[in-house]
């Protein structure tokens, strides 16, 4: 797949089943290849166990890391630390709000009877007042979490689908143009382009997409 891209284009995200598969040296290899590299695996774990995992992320020189912000205020902050001394070369460090797979009628099984707009802004503040360098989240709640958290705060989107894709297990969902609009710093987009037949001309069109219509 990454051979199909360009880095000039796109960066690309190793999440968990290609990390289980391939590993660090794969993640080595798309650095030395040129792209920016978002090593999504979502860590939520106690927070010495966190910060090490964020520090070995950051050692495999990837561009962004992210955690899961429901692992709370100490989880977060031993992770923010961890990296504070690399500097200006450290990876992002962004927290996971609410799965963007979930939809509102899950959250009050798992404990969180609050709207889920209002639990995205919760787990976003916290994750800022943390140390946080921003947040995955649904475009949908990216109007919101601008004013809530501020213009210098990354949010981080997936659930991007062009118009007429399949949703697949995405609850969230926004088209890359609406998405560009509502203030989201950083599209996330898997199936629409691994998916393709032709990748690279999947994601060529989302790009041309978003220049010709973006306000
Ligand atoms: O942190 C993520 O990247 C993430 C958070 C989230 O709330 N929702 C979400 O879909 N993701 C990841 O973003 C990617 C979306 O892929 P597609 O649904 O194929 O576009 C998957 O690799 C998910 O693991």
């Amino acid at each position: 797949m990454a051979a199909k891209l360009d880095p000039s284009v796109c960066r690309v995200k190793v999440g968990k089943e290609l990390f289980t598969i391939a590993g660090p040296d794969l993640v080595r290899k798309l650095v030395a290849a040129g792209f920016d590299v978002f090593l999504d695996l979502k860590f939520h774990d106690i927070p010495n166990t966190v910060a090490a995992a964020v520090r070995a992320a950051a050692n495999l020189g990837v561009w962004m890391v992210n955690v899961h912000a429901s692992g709370g205020e100490r989880m977060m902050r031993a992770a923010a630390e961890a990296l504070s001394s690399l500097g200006e070369g450290r990876p992002l460090l962004i927290g996971v709000t609410v799965l963007t797979s979930t939809a509102e009628d899950e959250l009050a099984p798992v404990g969180v009877s609050r709207p889920l707009k209002d639990q995205v802004v919760a787990l976003a503040q916290l994750a800022k007042n943390s140390g946080l360098d921003g947040v995955v989240c649904s475009a949908m709640e990216a109007q919101v979490l601008k004013q809530a958290c501020g213009t210098g705060f990354a949010l981080v989107t997936p659930g991007i689908r062009p118009a007429g894709s399949a949703a697949d297990d995405q609850r969230r969902i926004v088209t890359p143009v609406d998405a560009l609009n509502s203030g989201s710093d950083y599209l996330v987009i898997g199936r629409p382009i691994t998916g393709a037949e032709n990748p690279a001309a999947a994601l060529e069109a989302i790009v041309s997409d978003i220049k010709s219509n973006r306000d």
